[in-house]
């Protein structure tokens, strides 16, 4: 029997926990606020700030809202993200990606304090990844973590392949992997016989950005199959990178899209802000 792994179900059992968290420590006079800056009216941006900001409200966490015009410089943006280092009543500061194109998201992102960098991707907080320092992860991989760990699923000894080397999601999950003790390998758009190689892992992540793009024959009988993709079908229905009918019964668990690991990646994000509360 296939099991299908309830994203949405673990990230609102992960909210509940922080929200408790965050009543506990209010009761001791902390607050937490994340600032949340979105440049430009991206519809699935505006879509994803807006969870974000209705999930700071559920757990009890202060959000400050910043929608800026598409024309906002970098100088502007750099700005903003400086005062906000400064401002000792913000704990969380998220640039929501992408950025539009006059801006260097590498360079907005190098400029967060790594201490208030709740996205975890400050080359700061990457550091502390690849050495096994605590530090703010990537939300999505450490999120697919939680949807592992949380549905009874072991790592340890497991070979899993990732489709994709971004650094948001492909590297940062290797690393969480490895920490887990499993056997990793990362794939990529130069990888030669994917098919082959994915019929190897007892966990593929998928991670590549095509639509419904890995089918059965990519497929270990009985493997645990995770769909990082999101994207919108020919009749508008959201789909994942896997085709989910063909694949899902020849594996022995399954993310859905949507309700996989979209929602784990706000619950992450929430976590994270919890954290840097505590700091
Ligand atoms: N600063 C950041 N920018 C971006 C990140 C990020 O982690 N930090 N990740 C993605 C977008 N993202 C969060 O920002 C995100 C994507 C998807 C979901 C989600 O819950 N998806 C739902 C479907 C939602 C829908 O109706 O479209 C699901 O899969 O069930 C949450 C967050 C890029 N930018």
């Amino acid at each position: 029997m296939t099991q299908i792994i309830d994203g949405k179900k673990i990230s609102q059992e992960i909210k509940d926990e922080l929200r408790e968290q965050v009543a506990e420590q209010k009761k001791l006079g902390k607050e937490a606020a994340l600032a949340v800056i979105q440049v430009g009216t991206d519809p699935a941006s505006s879509v994803y700030v807006n969870n974000k900001k209705k999930a700071c409200a559920y757990i009890g966490i202060g959000s400050l809202s910043y929608e800026l015009p598409e024309e906002t410089t970098e100088e502007e943006l750099l700005a903003l993200v400086e005062k906000l280092n400064g401002d000792a009543s913000v704990n969380g500061i998220l640039v929501q990606l992408p950025l539009p194109a006059q801006i260097d998201a590498d360079k907005v992102i190098r400029a967060i304090a790594p201490e208030k960098d709740v996205d975890g991707f400050h080359p700061e907080n990457v550091g502390k990844l690849v050495i096994g320092e605590p530090g703010f992860v990537s939300c999505t991989p450490a999120g697919i973590i939680q949807l592992l760990k949380r549905s009874g699923i072991k790592m340890e000894g497991k070979h899993c392949v990732i489709i994709g080397r971004s650094n948001i999601v492909g590297k940062p999950m290797a690393l969480l992997m490895l920490r887990e003790n499993a056997t990793v390998t990362i794939a990529h758009s130069k990888t030669q016989n994917l098919p082959e190689l994915c019929k190897t892992a007892d966990i593929l992540i998928v991670a590549i950005g095509k639509p419904q793009f890995i089918t059965a024959d990519y497929i270990k009988e009985g493997a645990v199959v995770i769909d990082v993709g999101i994207h919108r079908d020919e009749n508008n229905k959201l789909c994942g990178d896997v085709r989910y009918d063909e694949v899902a019964p020849h594996t022995s668990a399954i993310t859905p899209v949507p309700g996989g690991v979209g929602p784990m990646t706000i619950a992450m994000l929430m976590h994270n802000c919890v954290e840097s509360m505590l700091q």
